[in-house]
């Protein structure tokens, strides 16, 4: 007989950013990605963190107090990460799966290598400047979002 409880597509490529985001160092937002393609096949994944080579433990993690002594200046976003990631050429029509609205800085990034959707889980900072100007980007370039519509499914990984 056919298995009725399976994972949809939504919930295989969004249980995939949310397991990415688990490898995050910072310890306020762990951020995950997956970039699939029209084919529903799985192209790159990334997670926010610090570049490659700037040491997790020499770098800072805080969110306040002088910029240079915070993490903003330095840490890769998930979707960033997930597009350099990337090795095989063009992400035409690919859509993004993301656990975190995208900001402006990786909004232009996922309309200029020519994805076509995002489809995210939290959008705790939709009233943030950043945030709507990520939308208006994504809509004017007909950039399609949508949010991911838990099914209230478990999944339990003893790692
Ligand atoms: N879409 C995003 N992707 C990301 O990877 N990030 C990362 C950057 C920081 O490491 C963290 C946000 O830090 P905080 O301000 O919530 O403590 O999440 C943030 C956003 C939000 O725009
Ligand atoms: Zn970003």
């Amino acid at each position: 007989m056919k298995r009725t409880d399976y994972l949809s597509w939504d919930q295989y490529f969004m249980g995939i950013a949310l397991l990415s985001a688990q490898r995050s160092k910072d310890d306020h937002t762990q951020v995950g990605a997956c970039l699939v393609n029209d084919q529903n096949k799985i192209l790159s994944v990334g997670y926010n963190g610090m570049p490659t080579g700037c040491n997790d433990d020499d770098m800072p993690w805080e969110r306040d107090g002088e910029p240079l002594d915070t993490k903003y200046f330095y840490v890769c976003h998930a979707e960033l990460n997930a597009i350099l990631n990337y090795g095989g050429g063009s992400l035409d029509g690919a859509r993004v799966y993301v656990t975190l609205f995208p900001c402006n800085e990786c909004a232009k990034a996922i309309i200029q290598s020519g994805m076509k959707e995002v489809i995210y889980m939290q959008d705790k900072y939709a009233d943030d400047d950043m945030t709507v100007a990520s939308k208006k980007m994504f809509d004017m370039a007909g950039v399609t979002y949508r949010q991911f519509e838990p099914k209230d499914q478990t999944i339990e990984l003893h790692l």
